[in-house]
């Protein structure tokens, strides 16, 4: 049977099948269409105001890949300055092949790239480091809690660096999806209130965050880095399989088997529960040692680099006398803010 003519143009054979719409579309169709979809998450949310210094946290990846090539695409409406950060976790055999992809896409699309590393940021510690100083402590599963903690915070020192007034990253629906199941999993709901929403206003002196593809669907994300022959480097981090997140991915997609919208609910659910006053978290203070935004004493990211220089990685994060070691509440808990 031949493929029907595109519901947009009507003039186009279609090339695909929207997944959640079932509309037909040629190529150029769709990725009109993705793109006008981004401008209106950017304009509805508020997300980017004209004359914003915007910090892409680029990855290589294909969120993030995509995520830059569509704000440069909107870039001269919005009114907006692009600048690539890069982060350089020290993971052998992995980043080195994304930065390398990163640099690419920069010197194509004539965009600036800045690449900071924790190795300089943190005090000499590279991912690998911590994975090695976590092994053998039960921690060593917790090793995408650890980088996505360091992670934010290097995106922010690299977005500080090149000027940059906001933050976004490539988070698409079924990513925050996952974090919502996460969350749900454990009856976090100051984590699901903190997770709702388009990204964090930038409390506490921290630069405002947004992800402006969250109600993008994965297979979406794929299909216009696909029509839009987009270079990125597409292999898992060495450390992933290891991650609670891989089961929450199980779930979705079994959940969407039954209920194509499943992910893109999972995301409004968030979002109602973000705007519910009794799970509001209290609003965080300072950290006292580095003066980022922290709930605690101590940031996340300095309590976990002190538990490290102290040569006790099982203190560095998630444990409280309190609570449940190894893959209890807490350490998931946090291992969900990672992702954010
Ligand atoms: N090393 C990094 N440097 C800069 N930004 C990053 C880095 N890793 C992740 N990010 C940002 O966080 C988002 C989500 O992270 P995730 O771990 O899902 O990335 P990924 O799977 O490596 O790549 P992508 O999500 O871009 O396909 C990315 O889209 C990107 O914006």
């Amino acid at each position: 049977m031949p493929a029907p003519t595109c519901a947009s143009c009507h003039t186009a054979r279609a090339a695909l099948r929207r997944p959640r719409s079932g509309q037909a579309l040629c190529g150029p169709c769709f990725c009109t269409a993705f793109e006008a979809e981004v401008l209106h998450t950017v304009v509805a949310g508020r997300l980017l105001p004209p004359g914003a210094v915007v910090a892409v946290g680029a990855s290589g990846g294909k969120d993030s890949t995509v995520l830059a090539h569509v704000l440069r695409e909107l870039a001269p409406r919005l009114g907006l300055t692009l600048r690539l950060v890069a982060v350089d976790e020290g993971i052998g055999g992995y980043r080195d092949a994304a930065l390398a992809a990163v640099r690419r896409q920069a010197e194509r699309w004539g965009l600036p790239l800045t690449i900071v590393a924790y190795e300089d940021l943190f005090g000499g510690w590279t991912m690998d480091a911590v994975a090695r100083s976590t092994a053998g402590t039960g921690r060593g599963r917790s090793c995408c809690t650890f980088c996505g903690v360091l992670r934010r915070r290097a995106l922010e020192e690299g977005a500080r660096l090149v000027g940059a007034t906001h933050v976004v990253t490539g988070h698409n629906a079924d990513d925050v999806a996952e974090t919502v199941l996460m969350n749900f999993l454990r009856g976090d709901a100051a984590r699901l209130a903190r997770g709702g929403g388009l990204g964090s206003a930038g409390e506490g002196g921290a630069l405002p965050r947004c992800r402006p593809l969250q109600f993008a669907s994965q297979k979406e994300v794929v299909l216009y880095a696909h029509f839009r022959r987009l270079d990125y480097f597409s292999e898992e981090c060495v450390y992933a399989p290891r991650a609670f997140r891989g089961h929450a991915r199980e779930l979705l997609k079994r959940l969407e088997a039954v209920r194509p919208t499943a992910a893109l609910d999972l995301v409004h659910s968030a979002e109602r529960l973000a705007l519910a006053p009794a799970v509001r978290p209290p609003r965080p203070g300072a950290c006292s040692r580095c003066g980022a935004l922290a709930s605690r004493a101590l940031c996340q990211a300095c309590a976990l680099l002190d538990g490290l220089a102290r040569g006790r990685p099982r203190l560095a994060i998630g444990e409280h006398k309190h609570e449940p070691r190894d893959e209890g509440p807490r350490s998931r808990a946090q291992a969900a803010a990672a992702a954010f």
